[in-house]
């Protein structure tokens, strides 16, 4: 048995069409969707992402800007320039890309990012407002996973989901965001006990980990889904997962490959949150005119 692949990458591709006809009738209404992205240092995997962002923007119709800054910036610096940002009326959507350098609290200019214009749903606001099911933004990453799940047709209700990973704009939000879905989750982690376990009674593991091939066949239930979320790089710069795709693929019932996979749904969902801001602004500005 081979499993079938849930290709990510064309799954993103449908979706982007449907954000740019959105995009278009909202350009209608005379609001463009407006992305802030602000840089700082030159990580060469951020640089990467970055601009990939950009692309997306400007593929979408999208308003883009980005906001670089060097390595040694102040952290109050960069605080100013959200607080700029969130007045924008231009900017919908403000992404501050992590990892930032050690001397700058990250916690901190997440949380200076207005809720209304976090479209990377970190703020504590949005994190609060999605475990208590209201509306909110949906950190990308486990937002493009449960899009993923529903196109590919994977039932959710009932089933048993085992997050390995418990960051917190990984493992931790889409635990909860497939709650909310009536999953059974549990989460794993590096301090978890008898960890095959666990994975082996998963209808769907999610893998984020950040450890090259750390989910082998031995994990995985006969027919179960894997989603890998590993963005590693190896010795060639090469980009790896978190799963040990060619035997892991004799097994499951479905896999994301890396690339191709969970990646570009992230910045998909990112798009889709820029949007909805957008939207949000007009009908903010349409509710004060009446
Ligand atoms: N504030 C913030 N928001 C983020 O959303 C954020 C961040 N910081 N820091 C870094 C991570 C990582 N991330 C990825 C996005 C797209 C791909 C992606 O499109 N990957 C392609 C391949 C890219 C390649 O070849 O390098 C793929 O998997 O097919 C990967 C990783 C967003 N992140
Ligand atoms: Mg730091």
């Amino acid at each position: 048995m081979t499993a079938l692949i849930i290709d990510g990458k064309e799954i993103a591709k449908r979706k982007k069409l449907e954000i740019s006809l959105e995009v278009e009738k909202l350009k209608e209404s005379g609001i463009t969707p407006g992305l802030a992205v602000v840089l700082v240092g030159d990580n060469q995997a951020s640089k990467t992402y970055v601009r990939s962002k950009q692309m997306t923007c400007k593929e979408l119709g999208m308003h883009s800007v980005l906001i670089e800054y060097t390595e040694s910036v102040a952290e109050g610096e960069l605080l100013r320039k959200i607080a700029e940002l969130n007045e924008d009326d231009s900017i919908h959507g403000i992404l501050v890309q992590l990892p930032l350098p050690k001397h700058i609290r990250e916690m901190a200019v997440i949380e200076a990012i207005s809720p209304e214009k976090d479209v990377d749903g970190f703020h504590p606001v949005n994190i609060g407002r999605m475990m208590i099911g209201q509306e909110a933004f949906l950190s990308c990453t486990p937002f493009g996973i449960l899009v993923m799940l529903k196109e590919s047709g994977v039932a959710l209700e009932g089933k048993h989901v085992v997050v390995v990973g418990r960051s917190n704009i990984v493992g931790k939000p889409v635990g909860q965001l497939l709650l909310n879905e009536n999953a059974t989750v549990t989460y794993c982690h590096s301090k978890t006990k008898e960890l095959v376990k666990h994975t082996q009674s998963a209808d769907i593991i999610i893998a984020a980990v950040g450890r090259t091939g750390f989910i082998t066949k031995e994990h995985v239930k006969p027919g179960a889904v894997v989603i890998d979320v590993g963005i590693n790089r190896n010795e060639e710069g090469k980009l790896c997962g978190d799963v040990s795709y060619e035997e892991v693929k004799d097994v499951a019932g479905h896999i994301t490959p890396v690339p191709g996979g969970v990646g570009p749904m992230t910045i998909t969902m990112l798009m889709y949150n820029t949007l909805k801001s957008a939207r949000n602004a007009l009908n903010k500005l349409q509710r004060t005119n009446n």
